[in-house]
């Protein structure tokens, strides 16, 4: 599992990406299109909003490793954007 979607780096068994956006109105709405990938893909992110950034980290707890959900919503995520 070498070939990350754009802008991933992988920390152990998470793949992990920051996004940074004008305020908080334009991360909030970043973030209601992932929950709704999400929510689609049964696949859910490991988050944190501070304001008009977005951390996004991305794992398959039901595996406790990556696996090819993980970069599937990673490519998704990368596609909103
Ligand atoms: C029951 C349900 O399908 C599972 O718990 C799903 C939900 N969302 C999930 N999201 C993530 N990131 N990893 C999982 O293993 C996972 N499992």
């Amino acid at each position: 599992m070498t070939d990350l979607p754009e802008g991933w780096t992988r920390e152990g068994e998470e793949i992990t990406r920051a996004f940074r956006f004008a305020d908080f109105s334009e991360a909030w709405g970043f973030m209601s299109r992932v929950a709704l990938l999400a929510e689609r893909a049964d696949h859910h992110p490991d988050w944190r909003n501070v304001w008009n950034l977005v951390e996004i980290r991305l794992t398959t707890h039901d595996a406790q490793g990556l696996t090819p959900k993980d970069l599937a919503l990673a490519a998704a995520i990368n596609d909103l954007i």
